[in-house]
């Protein structure tokens, strides 16, 4: 989608207390494509373990075949330094060395890899940030300016953390022209802060890891149109990404609308996984984002019984909650193509029943797949987590509602 298609759909509206937003500039339809985003910054969520390189390519992040000795041989190497990047492709590997593998990245991750002071893998990876950050100083200013320019407020003095980090960064020959653009401590905090706000995690997918509960994320990467996004715990727009498909452009995130959505309505997403408890959801958004939501979702459940904060440790907990809300949210709900407004004690209910995956252990959001050409809806849901495909007939079946 072209950036004067995209402008055509949404425009940025500064809303008070709570920044940029991006606002619908037109009706949109259920299923449609409202943002199609490329990467600022691409980095590895994988700490670096001694002698273990990563099944990935460093530079395009697509999984690398390695079955067999004759998918191994077209795998490439970086030619610079004993970190084990590994390249999918010869143009992959030219473009890195020359954006995001730069000699000195390569040095730098090789001393993460060796580093007595980065053991914790949390602090391994700020470490790849701030290396991926400062190298786009240095081969892209314009871009680190954009990256500078999103929301993140750093405190005031750097926490020993961050000064860890910074001397980390310091201790790794930083080329001259560091100093040009403010080489600091309170600019690593401005740095980390931003991509606390704003990181996007590429998944692996599900099927990869069927006998883990938890999910891992493959690269983070930070989507300068994509940040504008404010958040919502029922959000009407949700994001997908399809890494290791084999088209151009494959960590571009794409955006699409969970359901149809008014002219003038802002466009929200969940910043995280949407069957997450009250607590869980505040916590989160306090600490990582400063704020208190108070979303129509909230506004319900925070007047639910105070064990909203002793129940809610177990997933079976959890489950219970969101099923037993109270009150309404007819606004919301008449938005929904099929929202019933019938249920005034959990208002949101079809929410869950028809938006979020059913498959185990994956808590992803189902968004139709894009209209036809010509606008016909599709009746085809796709889940942005695990990519399973449902359709409206299967709902209803699995709801008992279809007849013979
Ligand atoms: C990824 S940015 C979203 C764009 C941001 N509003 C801006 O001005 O660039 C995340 C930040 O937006 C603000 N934000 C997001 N959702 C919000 C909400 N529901 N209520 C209040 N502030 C919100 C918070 O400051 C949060 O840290």
């Amino acid at each position: 989608m072209s950036e004067s298609r995209n402008n055509q759909l949404l425009k940025i509206t500064e809303i008070e207390g709570r920044g940029r937003a991006l606002v619908a500039s037109q009706p949109l339809k259920a299923g449609q494509v409202l943002l199609r985003d490329s990467p600022l910054l691409l980095y590895t969520a994988v700490a670096l373990k001694n002698g273990d390189p990563s099944n990935f390519c460093t530079n395009c992040f697509r999984k690398l075949l390695l079955h067999d000795d004759a998918a191994r041989s077209k795998v490439l190497k970086c030619p610079n330094c004993s970190y084990h990047a590994l390249f999918c492709s010869p143009n992959c590997q030219s473009i890195a060395l020359s954006t995001s593998h730069t000699p000195w990245v390569c040095q730098a991750l090789n001393c993460i890899r060796y580093s007595r002071s980065l053991l914790d893998p949390d602090a391994q990876i700020q470490a790849i940030f701030l290396i991926s950050a400062y190298n786009l100083a240095v081969v892209s200013p314009s871009s680190f300016q954009l990256l500078l320019s999103l929301q993140g407020e750093s405190p005031a003095i750097p926490n020993p953390q961050t000064l860890a980090l910074h001397s980390f960064i310091s201790s790794l020959s930083p080329p001259q022209s560091f100093a040009g653009f403010g080489f600091s401590p309170e600019l690593t905090a401005a740095l980390l802060a931003k991509d606390k706000q704003n990181a996007f995690g590429l998944m692996d997918p599900i099927q990869e890891n069927n006998n883990n509960s938890e999910r891992s994320v493959r690269a983070y990467g930070i989507y300068p149109k994509a940040s504008f996004f404010n958040h919502d715990c029922l959000p009407n727009a949700c994001r997908f990404d399809y890494v290791d498909t084999a088209e151009d452009n494959n960590t571009d995130i794409i955006i699409r609308a969970i359901h149809d959505i008014q002219e003038g309505r802002e466009i929200c997403l969940s910043y995280f996984p949407v069957n997450w408890s009250y607590k869980d959801r505040q916590r989160r958004l306090m600490d990582d984002y400063g704020f208190t939501c108070d979303c129509d979702r909230c506004k319900v459940e925070a007047n639910w019984k105070d064990d909203n904060d002793d129940n809610m440790e177990s997933d079976d907990d959890d489950d219970e909650q969101m099923m037993a809300g109270g009150s309404d949210d007819q606004e919301e709900e008449e938005d929904v193509e099929g929202g019933g407004g019938d249920n005034e004690d959990f208002p949101h209910a079809y929410f869950f029943v028809k938006y979020v995956c059913e498959r185990e252990n994956c808590g992803g959001t189902l968004a139709p797949l894009p209209p036809s050409p010509e606008g016909t809806p599709s009746n085809v849901l796709e889940c942005n987590v695990c990519g399973l495909l449902r359709t409206e007939e299967d709902e209803e079946e699995e709801d008992g509602v279809m007849s013979d």
